[in-house]
């Protein structure tokens, strides 16, 4: 009865992926035109390459770092700007190597071009003065100071918390609508197939006794459908990944275990664009010439990102930089890719009823396109930079803006430790760095009205040698009125103070409630404001050990989603 069951969710699957497919390809278009030869030699041909390697019968090219990792993938511009050299340090004055063009495939050296990038003149970025670096000795990370990245620290850091980590993979980003639809039903045929495989093995063997509640009432939830979900996300990158990152961060209350395990690797950071992907973005925004605006072009991402990849660069003037670009095709399919990921969470039931899906997306929606437009986040980080020019403690590096477009933003390169790290070292770094954010909160919302809203943690970077913290991403910054900053600002007080009547109504003014909700419901969104208020209850420093306020509130949440 269950095969029989899972039978009819594997057709149900496959023709919503056929459905899909008739109701919004380019394919249709092409045959009713009588274009068939070119449906087939390109998108057809191309999608299907796409379609196996989302489902996991292929996997992209692996990509290999091998300790201590090579730089040979740094690109050196003359000053005729459309000739590049790898040569390494020791190798300096050798014939320039031709297969080193941005688009071709270059011929690996030695680690020693690395270094030379490291040696241009390495400004520091806080003081603009030059800056030495530190080696890291120990393995206590409170001892450890790096300026160059926060490469050392971080691998410090790494070894001291081993995490299962997964290797970047080079793979195309699906760009156009049908390689993205193609993408998804490739996913969904693969999460189909998936939970026949497990069916059947259970109809064999029975279900396991270590597999939790949930993923033992259904098959769709095995460990190797969640895993298959969580490669799919990151070679579709995009809005698609953004949402899995934001499920990544939910509680086991409300994504089931297995499914929260395997999307860990969605926030490890996405796959790679292939270099002539990367160079065809480059061109197109930059202009042919980019190049002759740099020295030299790490072709290496220090980062894979939900919409774009991020890497070093030292521009003609010497300043070290980090170069966003952003994946093609991602800002022009939002919302498809929402509703293609509605259309799956739906079909797997993966999200419980009552979190307001719809809404969720909808905001999800409106944030990523904001997000896409890297001229808007130049404009807010500019505005950023000069609000917080005068503070202590934190900095916002300068836009090169001759350099940037609406899908690259070039901004100075900064160091530091992800703030999340910060909790290995001691304390009183601890208590300053944690005043600091505080303090960065309160300002931005009460004294500039402006506020950057995505606060994850690789977007504040500590810098342990100059006390600073380094602040990034700006995409999702927004501005708030006056009226919505005062009685927030009251709602803040009623929690501090635990006055009931005024909590609700402040929430109802702000749009937390509606009014309409019933007695335990409001009990209990009371309750979770009291938890919020308590560390601003009292004078004085507020000892966040001494209870676990994302656990209490977290609990509530439970009560909050039935009613
Ligand atoms: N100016 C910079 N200096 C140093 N590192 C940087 C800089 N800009 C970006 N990075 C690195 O690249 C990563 C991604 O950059 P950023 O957060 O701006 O991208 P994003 O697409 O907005 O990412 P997300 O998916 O987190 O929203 C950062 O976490 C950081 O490691």
């Amino acid at each position: 009865m269950s095969g029989l069951n899972q039978l009819g969710r594997l057709v149900n699957g496959l023709s919503l992926v056929a459905k899909e497919i008739a109701k919004r390809s380019q394919a249709v278009d092409a045959t009713r035109t009588g274009d068939l030869e070119t449906l087939i030699t390109s998108s057809l041909k191309k999608a299907l390459v796409s379609a196996t390697d989302t489902v996991g019968l292929t996997k992209g090219t692996v990509r290999e770092f091998s300790k201590p990792k090579p730089k040979e993938s740094v690109v050196y511009f003359n000053d005729s700007a459309d000739v590049a050299e790898t040569t390494s340090a020791d190798d300096k004055g050798s014939a320039i190597d031709q297969s080193a063009l941005p688009g071709r495939d270059v011929s690996h050296d030695s680690e020693k071009s690395a270094d030379r990038n490291v040696e241009a003149k390495v400004l520091e970025p806080s003081t603009g003065k030059e800056s030495s670096v530190k080696k890291c000795e120990s393995n206590n990370l409170s001892d450890k100071v790096d300026v160059d990245g926060g490469r050392e620290v971080a691998a410090a850091v790494a070894a001291a918390v081993p995490e299962k980590r997964r290797r970047p993979r080079e793979r195309k980003v699906p760009s156009t609508p049908f390689s993205r639809l193609i993408g998804f039903a490739g996913l969904g045929a693969g999460l189909a197939w998936g939970t026949i495989q497990e069916s059947t093995k259970r109809l064999v063997y029975g279900t396991s006794s270590s597999q939790d509640k949930q993923s033992a009432v259904s098959p769709f939830l095995s460990d190797k459908n969640a895993e298959r979900l969580a490669h799919a996300l990151c070679r579709m990158r995009g809005a698609a990944l953004k949402i899995g990152q934001m499920l990544s961060i939910q509680d086991e209350s409300l994504v089931p275990a297995p499914i929260l395990a395997a999307l860990d690797i969605v926030r490890q950071g996405a796959d790679v664009m292939p270099r002539w992907q990367l160079n065809q973005v480059l061109d197109a925004e930059l202009g042919p010439d980019w190049q002759s605006k740099l020295t030299s072009f790490d072709y290496e991402p220090m980062a894979a990102a939900s919409i774009g990849q991020v890497h070093r660069a030292v521009t003609k003037d010497g300043m070290q930089v980090a170069m966003k670009i952003q994946y093609p095709g991602v800002a022009d399919s939002i919302e498809s890719d929402i509703q293609n990921v509605k259309i799956l969470l739906d079909y797997t039931n993966l999200i419980p009823k009552g979190l307001y899906l719809d809404r969720a997306m909808k905001v999800a929606k409106e944030e990523l396109s904001r997000e896409c437009d890297y001229l808007l986040e130049a404009a807010n980080q500019k505005r950023f930079h000069d609000m917080l020019s005068d503070a202590k403690g934190f900095y916002v590096p300068v836009v090169v803006d001759n350099i940037s477009s609406k899908r690259v933003l070039t901004t100075e390169l900064v160091s530091g430790i992800p703030i999340d790290k910060v909790a290995q070292l001691n304390q009183e770094t601890r208590n300053y760095v944690g005043k600091k954010l505080l303090e960065l909160t309160l300002t931005e919302l009460f004294v500039f009205h402006f506020m950057q809203t995505d606060p994850n943690w690789s977007n504040f970077l500590y810098d342990e040698a100059t006390k600073t913290i380094n602040l990034i991403d700006f995409g999702a910054a927004r501005e708030f009125p006056k009226s919505f900053v005062d009685d927030y600002l009251r709602m803040v007080l009623a929690c501090a103070n635990g006055d009931r009547d005024p909590v609700i109504e402040m929430s109802q003014r702000l749009g937390f409630l509606t009014g309409m909700e019933n007695e335990i419901m409001l009990e209990a969104h009371v309750q979770a404001a009291f938890i919020v208020g308590l560390p601003f209850s009292k004078a004085g420093g507020y000892d966040f050990r001494s209870s676990n306020i994302t656990q209490s509130i977290s609990n509530l949440g439970a009560t909050m989603l039935r009613h």
